[in-house]
């Protein structure tokens, strides 16, 4: 890979979870309460090329959102590094950070919960450009009627409010909203998971047409097996906070390495062809409050050996640019 746009090294984030009444309680009468420190990321790595779209899947919980949100500036990782075209963000002055920071937007799931009701498509989408210095005010109009044009709306439309639109509309709305800031980078989250199946189909067109005209990079978050098969050129399965396979995308469906992406594809082919979402693996996902040790997925794995429980398996190149996070690789 030439130089990455985007490279996330050890990248981790916990919460704090602060314990309730009756915790705290028991945990005083000397009960064994879960720990409270929730590990939702650990020890990313991911480069990404320019240009390219990296899908990212895996069952909910395991810390797609919180990956996204870290590399898109709006949660602050707890370790690790995010370079930004080389850069280390922390080597950064705040007005070099800030500037990195609008050139990767985040396109969220539910429109409707993203926009403010009460604003105004044109205020929506011309705010940050003109708060951000990129357009004077006085031309924020023919900005915003661009960026509609772009993304397939009417800018006709610009003075009505987000309600007034149908939901594949809203989420152009929110495409553009992200765009006004002139992104090299969109960190889509379940993106098109809220649209009828039919719309999703021209969202996902738009996307990959913005790709190709302003030369945009993708970290996309889904669900929906098909979807990611689809427009990502590689793809992430993340396990319990970490990535445990990394590959092209065509090489990792016809053949997964990872024992729990072999689990996923499997079970892709028994639910409906129009959405492919994860059926349940068998056995508990372990909690993040207390992940086991080891092999984050020895505990529901079929192919488990002891040393799965005693070793946690780096991410490792097992094949060219095929990465797997799995002991068994190791016994071929
Ligand atoms: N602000 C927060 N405070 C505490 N815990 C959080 C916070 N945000 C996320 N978590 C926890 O971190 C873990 C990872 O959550 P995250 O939303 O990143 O997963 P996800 O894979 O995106 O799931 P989904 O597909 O359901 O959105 C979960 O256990 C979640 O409950």
């Amino acid at each position: 890979m030439t130089r990455p746009i985007l490279a996330v090294s050890g990248l981790s984030k916990r919460f704090e979870r602060k314990l309730d009444v009756v915790e705290r309680f028991a945990r005083r009468l000397g009960a064994s309460v879960d720990d409270s420190v929730l590990h939702a990321v650990s020890g990313v790595d991911l480069a990404v090329a320019e240009g390219e779209v990296v899908g990212l899947v895996g069952e909910s919980g395991c810390g797609k959102s919180t990956l996204g949100r870290m590399v898109a500036g709006l949660l602050t990782p707890s370790d690790g590094s995010i370079q930004w075209r080389g850069t280390d963000l922390r080597d950064l002055p705040p007005a070099g950070r800030h500037e990195a920071n609008l050139k990767i937007q985040m396109v969220f799931q539910d429109p409707m919960a993203s926009l403010n009701p009460r604003l105004r498509v044109a205020d929506i989408i011309g705010e940050a450009p003109v708060v951000h210095g990129l357009v004077p005010r006085r031309e924020a109009a023919e900005a915003v009627a661009e960026m509609m044009r772009t993304v397939g709306l009417d800018p006709g439309y610009m003075r009505r409010y987000p309600h007034q639109f149908s939901g594949g509309q809203r989420q152009r709305i929110g495409i553009a909203r992200a765009l006004a800031v002139k992104p090299d980078f969109l960190v889509c989250d379940e993106s098109v998971a809220a649209l009828d199946v039919s719309i999703q189909a021209q969202i996902i067109n738009l996307f990959m047409r913005l790709r190709e005209e302003l030369r945009l990079t993708y970290l996309f978050i889904s669900h929906d097996l098909g979807v990611v098969q689809h427009i990502s050129d590689r793809t992430a399965i993340m396990y319990l906070g970490r990535i445990v396979e990394l590959a092209p995308t065509p090489e990792l469906f016809a053949a997964p390495n990872h024992p729990y992406a072999r689990a996923l594809l499997d079970e892709a082919p028994r639910v409906t062809l129009e959405k492919r979402r994860f059926a349940p693996i068998r056995g508990e996902i372990p909690s993040p409050l207390n992940p086991p040790a080891g092999c984050p997925f020895h505990p529901r794995c079929p192919h488990a050996m002891p040393r799965c429980s005693q070793e946690r398996p780096d991410l490792r190149e097992v094949a060219p640019a095929r990465w797997s996070a799995c002991h068994l690789n190791d016994t071929l």
